[in-house]
């Protein structure tokens, strides 16, 4: 969880960015632990790549306070001295339509004083075939896998990932959450944004939740689905079934209603004893429960009660 400033890879606090009338960014804080990763979930125009690159060093804050391991990313000297330690995925702007993806990722590697092996960078991101490619005929995912590969190849202390998975197929995703495991392996801080709910469950070990510029909610995706709406158990019967009894024998915290005729539907923490409870009830009383479904509550689920919004675009 959130550590000292000393501590942190990134400290923001009070952070502000307006653009003309547009307030992108509105008093928000955010500390991010050393050798986490952390992911910052939002809905479309909430202020993600407006944290991320303010962060990065492209966007300079209209107010606040900035750190990016430990340095001001505003001042000169703390640019130069960041330049070497973050890695950043690129847009597609400013790239040389000419220039081949492999002489890219050797030019950027060779910037570096210990940068990783290139070849095998290439090879596991499904780069090598494409390797002597000009960028302007890549398609979206190779470019989307090399800026990715532009962004670690440096072996950076400090990695910022804007929605690295969108647009990419099932095998490049699950080779690009390896990569993130792996870096957080070697001490790598990763932070990234993504639409992915499951991306943010499998990688995540601190979540973000930013809506109109701020921070609304923060924690493990654990922590977060255990603070949100109860879990659902829901099963199938006759109408107006006689619930004192059922209700009496759950646990403290759960409860049980019929929200239409013949569907009902227990609230609570879910586990097998609580399952346990209502099918032995049932055999008590006679019912056949038809379709018992059980339910955890999701990321998904906590994002849609804060925000109202799907994450999803
Ligand atoms: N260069 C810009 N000029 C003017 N307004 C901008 C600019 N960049 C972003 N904005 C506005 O700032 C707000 C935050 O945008 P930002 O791109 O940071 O959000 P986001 O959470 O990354 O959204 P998305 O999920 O859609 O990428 C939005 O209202 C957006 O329209």
């Amino acid at each position: 969880m959130q550590t000292a400033g000393a501590q942190a890879a990134v400290e923001a606090v009070g952070l502000v960015k307006r653009y003309g009338r547009t307030t992108a960014v509105d008093g928000l804080d955010l500390t991010v632990e050393r050798g986490s990763v952390t992911a910052v979930l939002g809905p479309n125009g909430a202020g993600k790549t407006t944290t991320i690159e303010a962060c990065e060093g492209y966007r300079r804050p209209d107010a606040g306070r900035l750190r990016v391991l430990g340095l001001d990313p505003y001042t000169p000297a703390g640019a130069a001295a960041l330049r070497p330690r973050i890695g950043v995925m690129l847009q597609s702007d400013g790239v040389y339509p000419g220039v081949r993806a492999l002489e890219m990722l050797r030019h950027l590697a060779a910037l570096h004083a210990h940068p990783l092996d290139v070849d095998a960078l290439a090879e596991r991101l499904g780069l090598a075939s494409c390797g002597r490619t000009p960028y302007r005929r890549l398609s979206g995912g190779q470019r989307q896998r090399l800026a990715l590969a532009l962004a670690v190849v440096g072996r950076p202390e400090l990695v910022f990932l804007d929605e690295p998975t969108a647009g990419l197929d099932p095998q490049a995703r699950h080779a690009t959450w390896e990569l993130v495991r792996e870096l957080r392996a070697d001490g790598v801080t990763t932070v990234l944004t993504t639409h992915f709910m499951d991306e943010a469950e499998e990688l995540a070990d601190d979540v973000a939740i930013i809506d109109t510029g701020r921070v609304i909610a923060r924690g493990t995706p654990a922590e977060l689905c255990r603070g949100g709406a109860a879990d659902t158990l829901r099963f199938g019967g006759p109408p107006a079934l006689d619930l004192t009894s059922l209700k009496a024998a759950l646990p403290a915290g759960a409860d049980v209603s019929e929200p239409s005729p013949g569907a009902y539907r227990v609230t609570g923490e879910i586990d097998p004893r609580l399952l346990a409870t209502v099918t032995a009830w049932c055999a008590q009383h006679g019912v056949l429960p038809d379709r018992i479904t059980t339910r955890r509550h999701t990321l998904e689920d906590v994002f849609l009660e804060l925000t109202g919004k799907e994450l999803r675009s």
